[in-house]
């Protein structure tokens, strides 16, 4: 048992409630530990007026954290899930993969009722080219325009750039006390999910037991196995979190079940499958899901991409 730990945290009001619910978790569980934050500003964090997709490389929210945690400056990170590579550096680990309730995308829309019920050529703002491409996959009519920043700015822009929807993560939403807000939470046929959409990744030191083991409650099975599925499925198609790839687990009696899409960015071609097995195979699942749709013509959309932003 260690008396004290560091929570490392982007400084985000989402990072922040992620990391200050952790914090409250662990202070329950061990009476009298004490629990801190340091916030560490990301890569991701500075560069605020760029597409993600055009900024590249992995690990824009998540290496600063890591390095951070290697110098032994903080013990634990606290990340939204989907913000992780699917490679983690040498020396550190996933120590737990919390439970997920909410792995889905919400429209926001002050007008409209549903992504059926928006008008020809509404202007839907979202910064994620899988949701871009989901979008018009299913309406080829709507007008997709980028939307970056942290939750307040992106629904400030609502009104202020004149969009008639938006689209942002459930969990995010109701972390942030917006589920109000929520008009729609998009039909997994309409929209699959980012990889680990929904979960939080607590990431430590490998060689750190104590810490480990302290963490190792907020771990929850089914959500880790699910996500397994889902991240083996994102290394095989090697693309990083800024792909037209959508991708959602769930975990039933044992059973990990597997739905993924992958599309051209304007949503015209999409490869779809899915794939069920046992859960102590998610990882092989997730694998053997991404190699089916590579070959049934993922692996043309994902050379097409190269050089798109
Ligand atoms: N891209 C930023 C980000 N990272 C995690 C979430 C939502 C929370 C989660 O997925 O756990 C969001 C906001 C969003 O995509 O709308």
């Amino acid at each position: 048992m260690k008396e004290k730990l560091v929570i490392g945290t982007r400084g985000s009001k989402l990072a922040l409630w992620q990391a200050h619910y952790i914090a409250d978790c662990l202070r329950s569980r061990y009476a009298g530990l004490e629990v801190s934050l340091q916030r560490v500003v990301t890569t991701g964090d500075k560069i605020l007026d760029v597409p993600l997709a055009r900024i590249g490389g992995k690990g824009l929210f998540t290496k600063e954290l890591e390095t951070s945690m290697l110098a032994g400056e903080i013990d634990l990170a606290v990340h939204s899930m989907k913000d992780m590579p699917t490679e983690l550096p040498e020396g550190l680990i996933l120590a737990a993969v919390t439970e997920r309730t909410d792995a889905g995308d919400a429209l926001i829309s002050p007008q409209y009722k549903s992504v059926e019920a928006l008008p020809p050529g509404a202007r839907v703002g979202t910064s994620s080219l899988r949701r871009k491409a989901q979008l018009l996959h299913y309406r080829p009519d709507l007008i997709i325009s980028d939307l970056r920043g942290n939750l307040d700015t992106r629904l400030n822009k609502l009104e202020t750039e004149q969009l008639d929807a938006i689209v942002l993560a459930v969990a995010g939403l109701k972390r942030l006390g917006w589920q109000d807000r929520i008009t729609q939470i998009l039909p997994t046929r309409l929209c699959l999910p980012a990889v680990g959409q929904g979960a939080l990744a607590i990431e430590t030191r490998s060689g750190d037991h104590t810490v480990r083991v302290m963490l190792e409650f907020l771990d929850d099975a089914k959500t880790r196995a699910a996500v397994t599925a889902e991240r083996a499925f994102l290394r095989e198609v090697e693309g990083g979190c800024q792909v037209p790839v959508g991708v959602y687990g769930t975990v039933e009696q044992q059973a990990v079940r597997v739905e993924a899409v992958i599309l051209t960015v304007d949503g015209t071609t999409a490869v779809r499958d899915s794939i069920c097995g046992d859960e102590r195979q998610a990882a092989a699942l997730g694998q053997a899901l991404a190699k089916r749709m590579l070959d049934a013509g993922g692996r043309e959309i994902m050379a097409g991409l190269a050089g798109v932003s």
